[in-house]
């Protein structure tokens, strides 16, 4: 079958699981100890290595498209910094991609750029860093926004389990292309076809599975717990890091995913949302502000006409609007 953007999709798709094979490949090396230190080094480094890779794939095949990613390589490029980018390169190597010290910043700085286009690409090499840092879950985020919306979005979750036909083994990809559904993939077996996925039905909030984040200072738990309250939702909230919770949403495993400020200055990201947004809203779900307002993505970095994020199967979203502005949140 041929699609639109076929091409994009195959790119992104090898580019992000390469990524991932870095990203994994750094965490397995986090020991306790390095944990007990809050020692970010490891994702220092695999936050710039993953970049490095999409980045660099995404040069090579689609030279006049920019890119908005999250990180670039001033730090890096800092004399003390020597041994981050000897590391960065080292796992560069594992994965078959050598360069110099120069390419590699390069590549990096591929995603450099922050003004608004008609065509660009934004990446978040590893969303979710506290997930990453904790051996948990994290992704890898790339999404091609086109004429201000997301028409490609590719997400990588190496620690998320499959579902059927996969079974639980560790490691999926989510795509979405506009108008022709999403998808999951296995993140081991690169042969096996793609299957596709769908929002649950569920309509009784009651009944509803709610996600949010594991960090209190990314969205207001104590407003969720509120909804949870108003709607007699008794299940607990799952807690995930990372774009994994779009993904959990748009296989129907979760019914909604909230994401409410927890302060008025922060603004949320581009990178964080794209092509999570365009995996549920192709897996038939839904995704607004607390205004009930499409996210806006023709900004740069950020979505600053945006607020909150509510991401629901549908059904559910006009209640859960509804009961947010009811407990004075929207
Ligand atoms: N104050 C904040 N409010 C909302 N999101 C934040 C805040 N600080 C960092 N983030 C970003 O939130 C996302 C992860 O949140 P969560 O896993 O809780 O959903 C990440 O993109 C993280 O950046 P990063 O990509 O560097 O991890
Ligand atoms: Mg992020
Ligand atoms: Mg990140
Ligand atoms: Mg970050």
């Amino acid at each position: 079958m041929s699609g639109s953007y076929e091409n994009e999709l195959a790119v992104a798709l090898e580019a992000v699981r390469a990524a991932a094979e870095v990203c994994q490949s750094v965490q397995a090396s986090i020991t306790p100890d390095v944990l007990e230190k809050k020692d970010r080094s490891p994702v220092t480094v695999a936050d710039y290595a993953s970049q490095a890779v999409v980045c660099r794939a995404l040069a090579e095949a689609f030279p006049d498209d920019p890119v908005i990613g999250e990180e670039d390589s001033a730090a890096l490029q800092q004399p003390d910094q020597a041994p981050f980018l000897n590391r960065v390169k080292e796992e560069l190597g594992k994965v078959g991609i050598d360069g110099t010290p120069e390419e590699i910043c390069g590549w990096i700085d591929r995603g450099g750029q922050s003004e608004y286009s008609n065509r660009f690409w934004t990446l978040d090499p590893i969303d979710g860093t506290k997930g990453f840092l904790r051996g948990e879950q994290y992704a890898i985020a790339l999404a091609l926004i086109v004429d201000g919306k997301p028409q490609l979005g590719v997400l990588g979750c190496p620690n998320l389990p499959t579902a059927e036909p996969w079974d639980g083994q560790p490691g999926c990809l989510f795509s979405a292309v506009a108008g022709e559904g999403a998808a999951t993939w296995s993140m081991e077996d690169s042969d096996a076809a793609p299957v596709m996925v769908r929002v649950s039905e569920t309509s009784d909030p009651a009944s509803a599975v709610m996600c949010e984040s594991v960090e209190s200072g990314h969205s207001s738990h104590g407003h969720s717990a509120q909804l949870a309250e108003k709607l007699n939702i008794s299940g607990q909230p799952v807690r995930l890091d990372s774009q994994a919770k779009y993904a959990v949403v748009a296989r129907g495993e979760a019914d909604m995913y909230l994401r409410l400020p927890t302060r008025k200055d922060y603004n949320e990201k581009i990178w964080d949302h794209a092509a999570g947004v365009l995996v549920v809203l192709e897996a038939g779900g839904t995704v607004t502000d607390l205004a009930g307002r499409e996210l806006d993505f023709t900004h740069g970095r950020e979505l600053r006409e945006n607020r909150g994020v509510i991401v629901t199967n549908g059904p559910l979203h006009s209640a859960v609007l509804e009961t947010l502005g009811a407990i004075g949140v929207a």
